[in-house]
């Protein structure tokens, strides 16, 4: 039998980040599939995760939830049918819902073969309470379906910790929480069950309903009413660019930073490969922080992923003159 491990998490909480760590210091001697759904057209992470011991299947242009359902089943079935994993990794888009995920991996043909091991979500401390407000169907879905949920951003935002636990054990009283920092942590702490490594505070009730929208003041029912069920596709853009440009550092910084600033809609989400006259950088955006570290794989792509974004404006930003 394949153990399923489910990497979800709301965009750029560290998914990747995560997953790299686990195949670095985790799985000895396991034989191991990964799938990979970037919702661009591109897959920059599975570039990045891309190893000669593992066997990485993309999954992009859209979310595995949604439009992209069948293909996600169907590789599943033949992954498992083919290779006979002992793991199989599952990195849903950062827009995935986790209840989706989770049904498709139990649907007859999968369920004979492989079962979920653990359903893993990380959260980001900084970002999670906006998130929450503005995409509470998204966020909130991960949380909740979660068995375990692995905080992340907490060594630059240790005062953040607090709130983001409280928040969360709100959404999902019986998940473990992990709080330690990364470097602390041990993947067996992650892949196992329950861990004594979190914090103690008694739950608070929340003041929204299942959809993640505020309830109004004096109500005492746990609904707002809106029984919208929105879709990734329906509700996320995605913008991709492919640029020949050489970029120096400082004037691609300054045109992320513009992109942050000055393009309508917003942003949340921001990766690529792209050239500079030394060789090439791997682009990680989300709100508030820009990361380029210099990479040995080549790539002439930026991913862009928002709410209300202008495609032309942000090609013109990053595409030759
Ligand atoms: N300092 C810090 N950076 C982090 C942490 N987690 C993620 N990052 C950074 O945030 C960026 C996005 O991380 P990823 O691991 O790619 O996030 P993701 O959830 O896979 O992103 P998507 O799949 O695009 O939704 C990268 O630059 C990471 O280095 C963290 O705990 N601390």
């Amino acid at each position: 039998m394949t153990d399923i491990y489910i990497i979800s998490g709301f965009l750029g909480a560290g998914k990747t980040t995560l997953i790299q760590k686990l195949l670095k210091e985790g799985f000895h001697n396991k034989k191991i599939v990964l799938i990979e759904n970037d919702f661009g057209d591109i897959s920059v992470d599975a570039a990045l995760l891309k190893d000669g011991n593992i066997e990485v299947r993309e999954i992009n242009s859209g979310c595995i939830c949604c439009s992209l359902s069948g293909n996600f089943v169907k590789a599943m079935k033949e992954l498992l049918e083919r290779f006979h994993p002992d793991v199989i990794l599952i990195e849903p888009s950062g827009v995935g819902k986790l209840s989706d995920i989770t049904k498709f991996c139990r649907e007859q043909g999968i369920r004979s073969l492989a079962r979920i091991k653990k359903r893993i979500t990380v959260a980001d401390v900084k970002r999670c309470s906006v998130y929450l407000e503005n995409f509470g169907e998204f966020f909130e879905d991960q949380i909740k379906h979660a068995d375990s949920i692995l905080l992340s951003w907490t060594e630059n935002y240790p005062d953040k910790v607090k709130d983001a636990y409280r928040l969360i054990r709100g959404l999902n009283p019986n998940a473990e929480i992990l709080s330690l920092p990364w470097t602390k942590l041990k993947v067996d702490e992650v892949l196992d069950s329950h861990s004594d490594n979190h914090l103690r505070i008694e739950r608070q009730d929340t003041d929204r309903c299942r959809c993640g929208h505020h309830l109004m003041q004096n109500s005492n029912h746990k609904e707002c009413g809106c029984r919208h069920h929105h879709s990734a596709e329906q509700t996320f853009e995605t913008v991709t660019i492919r640029t020949s440009r050489v970029f120096s550092l400082p004037d691609l910084q300054k045109r992320i930073l513009q992109m942050e600033k000055n393009t309508r809609g917003t942003v949340l989400r921001a990766k690529g490969i792209v050239r500079t006259a030394q060789g090439y950088l791997n682009i990680q955006y989300v709100p508030g922080n820009i990361q380029m570290t210099e990479c040995t794989i080549g790539g002439n792509m930026l991913c862009i992923i928002g709410h209300g974004l202008n495609r032309k404006e942000l090609t013109s930003l990053f595409e030759v003159d």
